[in-house]
Formats: structure tokens, C-alpha cells, sequence
């Protein structure tokens, strides 16, 4: 079976074919710029060279029906026809409480997401637009969503509730929900079989530091608490996200600087974090080479960004009374040795001897960069959300396919 991944944004598209007998991605790539002048489209195929395609593409439907033509192309393509695509899987950061799982698209099902519009303004519509989008192209292909909350719903309530009226999450179901779950839940099993641990037995803290990123405390291989709350807000400095702070700045900002607020919402969303604090940019490469190059501020946001990461990594190592192993993981958590020396070797009291050798080896493979005596691992294991989403699209279907024949 051939399953379509699909991550849509509010001006983005990203996409991965695969082909589910082997796991294996066929194709790859990303459509930038939706809706603005001049739109890329860029596809990969394994020992191919890259294609770049720049055109106008207004909207998410055109978006996949370029996709499609691509998959299908003559030279470019991996399909000989666009039949072949069995099964479409979403990415859906918001599912509210109404998904604990991931679950196969009918009306009711759009209905809720269109529920939770309020709750991911940036995310949630970008994502109806994409299953739309499918429905238009492929109207007979079956479609999975899989929900970036899902994995935190077996948070207590201790830690997805927020100390303000309760009436306010009766009503409105404001509480923290978290996300990148889809993240989290993948790399915690990967590193209970790269330990040879059951995940079961395990207390581990998982980073997902990517341009938004998110810190999990996962208890005997469940969510037990996680930094992002009811928006991917909360939390850490990301990018260009400020993460925690005293939420009485957002009235005092808005009464002295005269800005609305949505002027204020998308400052904290997408003018502050790295961006902010360097001046340079919201890229972790940039803003290293910078503070390599003795810029001042750029040094002061990479410090914040570490600082924040270990108080959390501490938080949840009493929040479960001990760890295991700490994991890293997107991005930056992959690829940025020098932000996981900054942040283990303040990690000593706790049991983490950093092996800086092993700190700097790159692969795309799970491994430790702790020294063997390190009473606590520090692992290192590249996610793979586009590989659980197809999984879990593929069983959707599978389990649906069986139950049509067994009506017949
Ligand atoms: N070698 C590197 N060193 C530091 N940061 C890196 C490196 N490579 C990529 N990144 C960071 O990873 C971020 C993107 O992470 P990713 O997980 O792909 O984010 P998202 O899925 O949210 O777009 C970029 O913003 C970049 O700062
Ligand atoms: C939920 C979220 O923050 O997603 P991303 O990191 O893809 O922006
Ligand atoms: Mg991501």
C-alpha cells in the first residue's frame, strides 16, 4: 500500500510518498509560499537530484493537484498513476480532548477539528484546507488525521490543568493540551529498544527542540506532563515563539506600546524567542555562528534558549521522581552539538557525564553521547513523525479494508 503523508501549513505544504510493504519513502518534498507571488514546489527522490519548480499556486488544492502531477510526472515521478496512492495521512496539531487517538476522516470528525479552530488559529484551519484539498483531488482515497495532542492525553489532571476558575475549563476547555506528541511518543520507543528497557519501566524526559519545540516528562512510557499548553505557546523559547512568561505582560503591553491584540498574539508567536532576543535570527545555525563571532546578543539568546531547556529537563525529573534517560531530538535537539554540551554540563548534579566525542558524531541513527559510567543517558534519536503517521494511517486503513469484507 502507498501512503501520502501530509503536513500542511497556512503557507506550506510538506509531503512524503511511501510505500508501506517496506517503509520506504518514494518520494519527498514541500511546496513553499501558498497563496503569495511566485510559489516553489520542491520534490527529492532518492539519488536524484532535487527538483525546483516555481510557479503561482493560489491555494491548497492546487497545492496537491501540483504534488500529485508531480508524483505522477513522466521523469520526476514515482507513480505511474495517481491510483496508486492508497491512503492520504494528515498531520493535525489540535485535536482538543476529542481525540485520544488517531482516528479515520468522516464529517463528524471534520466537524471537530473545525471545533478547534479557536484553539490553533495558525495550525488547525491550514490543516482542514489540506484535507479539503485531498477530497477535491482524490475524492475516493481514504484519508487518517493523527493529532499532535493526542499522546498528552493521559496527562493528570494535575498537570493539564491550569490554577484559574474551573468554570473557564467546564466551558471553554482551556487546560494544557501539549503537542509534537506524535514526536514525543516515537522517539521514547525508539530509545526503549536502542536501551533494550521496557518502555514500561522507564522514566524519560524527551526534547523536541525543532523551530518549535517542546520539552515531555513521559512516566512508564505515558505523557505525564509536557511544556507546550493550550497553544504551542507555552513552554520554552523557540524560534520565534517566547514561551513562558508572566501572562500580565500581555494587558501591559497592550495598553503602552497601543497595540491590539492580535497585534500582541502574533508578536509572541512570531517576532520573539531567537529572533528577538539576537536580533539575527530565528535559525539556531545562524545564531551560533554569530555568538561564535563574539556578537553579544546572539550569545544572550543562546543561553536563554539552553537555560530554559534544563529548568524544564529538572522540572520533570522531579515531577517523576527521577530519569532514566533524556532524549533529544528534531532539528536543533539532533543536529546542534554545541546547544546539548550547554545544556548537559549543567546536568552533573543529576547524573549526566557527557562524552564530548561522542557529543559530536553525527548519524541518523539513535545513539548515546553520555560517558558509559553516566549514571543517566543522554540519548540522541532523530524522529520520524511522517513514519508513525503513515503507520498509523496504514493500520486505519487495514483495519477498515478488513471490516468492509467481513460485512459483505
Ligand atoms: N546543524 C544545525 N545546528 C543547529 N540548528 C539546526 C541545525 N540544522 C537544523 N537546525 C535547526 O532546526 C530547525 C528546524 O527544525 P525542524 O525540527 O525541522 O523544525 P520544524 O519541523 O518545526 O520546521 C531550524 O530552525 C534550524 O534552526
Ligand atoms: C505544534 C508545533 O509547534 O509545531 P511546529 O513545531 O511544527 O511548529
Ligand atoms: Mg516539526
Amino acid at each position: 500500500m502507498n501512503i501520502l503523508v501530509i503536513n500542511a501549513g497556512s503557507s506550506s505544504l510538506k509531503y512524503q510518498l511511501y510505500d508501506m510493504s517496506t517503509e520506504q519513502v518514494l518520494a519527498k518534498g514541500r511546496v513553499e509560499r501558498i497563496g503569495m507571488d511566485s510559489s516553489i514546489l520542491t520534490h527529492e527522490v532518492e539519488q536524484q537530484p532535487e527538483v525546483r519548480e516555481v510557479s503561482e499556486i493560489l491555494d491548497h488544492t492546487t497545492a496537491i493537484r501540483k504534488v500529485l502531477d508531480m508524483l505522477t510526472h513522466a521523469k520526476f515521478g514515482v507513480l505511474s498513476n495517481i491510483q496508486d496512492i492508497q491512503a492520504i495521512g494528515h498531520r493535525v496539531v489540535h485535536g482538543g480532548e476529542s481525540f485520544s487517538e488517531s482516528v479515520l476522516v468522516d464529517q463528524a470528525v471534520k466537524l471537530e477539528i473545525r471545533k478547534l479552530f479557536d484553539l490553533a488559529p495558525l495550525h488547525n484551519p491550514a490543516h482542514m484546507m489540506g484535507i479539503t484539498a485531498v477530497e477535491t483531488n482524490l475524492p475516493e482515497v481514504p484519508q487518517a488525521v493523527v493529532f499532535d495532542t493526542a499522546f498528552h492525553q493521559t496527562m493528570p489532571a494535575s498537570s493539564y490543568l491550569y490554577a484559574i476558575p474551573t468554570v473557564l475549563y467546564k466551558k471553554h476547555q482551556i487546560r494544557r493540551y501539549g503537542f509534537h506528541g506524535t514526536s514525543h511518543d516515537y522517539v521514547s520507543k525508539r530509545a526503549a529498544e536502542f536501551l533494550g528497557k521496557p518502555l514500561e519501566s522507564l522514566k524519560l524526559v524527551t526534547c523536541h527542540i525543532g523551530n518549535g519545540a517542546s520539552c515531555t516528562a513521559i512516566l512508564n512510557g505515558r505523557s505525564y506532563d509536557t511544556s507546550m499548553g493550550m497553544t504551542p505557546l507555552e513552554g520554552l523559547m523557540m524560534g520565534t515563539r517566547s514561551g513562558d512568561l508572566d501572562p500580565a505582560v500581555v494587558p501591559f503591553t497592550l495598553n503602552k506600546e497601543d497595540l491590539t491584540l492580535n497585534e500582541v498574539n502574533s508578536m509572541l508567536n512570531k517576532h520573539s524567542g531567537l529572533l528577538a532576543v539576537s536580533g539575527i535570527s530565528s535559525d539556531m545555525r545562524e545564531v551560533v555562528e554569530a555568538m561564535k563571532a563574539g556578537h553579544e546578543n546572539a550569545k544572550l539568546a543562546f543561553e536563554m534558549y539552553a537555560y530554559r531547556i534544563r529548568k524544564y529537563i529538572g522540572a520533570y525529573i522531579a515531577a517523576m521522581d527521577g530519569v532514566d534517560a533524556i532524549i533529544f531530538t528534531a532539528g536543533v535537539g539532533e543536529n546542534s552539538d554545541v546547544l546539548r554540551k550547554e545544556i548537559c554540563r549543567h546536568l552533573t548534579f543529576f547524573g549526566v557525564t557527557l562524552d564530548e566525542e561522542r557529543n559530536a558524531v553525527r548519524s541518523s541513527e539513535p545513539r548515546t553521547i553520555t560517558t558509559d559510567d553516566s549514571a543517566v543517558s543522554v540519548l540522541v534519536v532523530p524522529t520520524n513523525e511522517e513514519l508513525l503517521i503513515a503507520r498509523d494511517t496504514y493500520r486505519l486503513v487495514r483495519n477498515k479494508l478488513a471490516g468492509d469484507s467481513s460485512e459483505l
